[in-house]
């Protein structure tokens, strides 16, 4: 499925997150999403997390963007503390957020059009050189409408990865897709990560699809979110989802948490 990979982004990034709390004054009160949380994370790593509803999984993902700050403790990006959104981190959501008026390279080249110093002939050679990574390329000039759910969210990969971001954040990307279609993703994502080497944190609830993907799986325990268990996926990539090992992996998670949150 994937074909031309020269184009990849730096992938050598280190995150540091040191001693994080987050706490949101909601209506009924003070809610501690996140405490303590330490982690490091090595360039070029694919860590999964994963935890009941609530957990804070989302908001540790948007401290990490920069898109929300921690009440305390500091986020590092290679030694540099991380004060708001930036091009070094993409975010890529459940929705792929595409923009139904540009077609498909028009998105891709969207975020290519910030880059300061690229020629127009830069931003289109990039944009394809992503779209085909992603198996898009004869799909170039399609309308967004035209496209499948599994479609759109290669779009908006094609268009993360097209900016060279130090960090990938990804929130439960394939979550809405069909599972044939998470599969094949499942394949793509390994492959394009083998490839490319860059720097992935991704959300999801689907225990079986984070040791498919993670090298690392952090457990995290709600109310507040701290994490609970780490787990050191060592299988050999490309993994297949179905596989018995996984399973065996992915049910002693769950158990975990269960086991956590009982
Ligand atoms: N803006 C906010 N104001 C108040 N409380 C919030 C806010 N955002 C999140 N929370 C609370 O913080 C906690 C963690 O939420 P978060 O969305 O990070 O969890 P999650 O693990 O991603 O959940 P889910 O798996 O359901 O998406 C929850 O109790 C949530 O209600």
């Amino acid at each position: 499925m994937i074909a031309g990979a020269e184009h990849c982004g730096p992938g050598g990034c280190k995150l540091r997150i040191a001693g994080v709390s987050k706490v949101f004054d909601g209506r009924r009160g003070k809610v501690v999403a996140l405490e303590g949380i330490n982690l490091n994370i090595r360039g070029g790593e694919f860590v999964c997390l994963v935890g009941a509803s609530g957990c804070g999984k989302t908001s540790l993902l948007n401290i990490i963007a920069g898109l929300e700050f921690p009440s305390s403790g500091v986020v590092e990006l290679d030694g540099e503390p991380v004060t708001g959104p930036g091009r070094d981190r993409t975010v890529m959501f459940q929705e792929s957020a595409l923009f139904p008026w540009l077609d498909v390279m028009g998105n891709v080249m969207f975020g290519l059009n910030l880059v300061p110093g690229l020629t127009r002939g830069d931003r289109l050679a990039m944009a394809e050189k992503n779209l085909e990574l992603v198996g898009l390329k004869e799909c170039a000039h399609a309308h967004i409408h035209e496209l499948s759910g599994g479609m759109k969210q290669r779009v908006a990969l094609a268009r993360a990865l097209a900016t060279s971001p130090r960090i990938l954040l990804m929130d439960e990307p394939f979550a809405a897709l069909d599972a044939m279609t998470r599969e094949q993703l499942y394949q793509d994502i390994q492959e394009i990560h083998l490839r490319c080497g860059m720097t992935i944190v991704f959300v999801t609830h689907n225990m079986r699809e984070a040791v498919c993907l993670g090298d690392r799986v952090v457990l995290l325990t709600p109310h507040p979110g701290r994490v609970c268990e780490e787990y050191f996926v060592d299988f050999p990539h490309p993994r297949d989802i179905n596989s018995s090992d996984l399973a065996a992996l992915s049910s002693r998670i769950t158990r975990d948490l269960k086991g956590a949150t009982a």
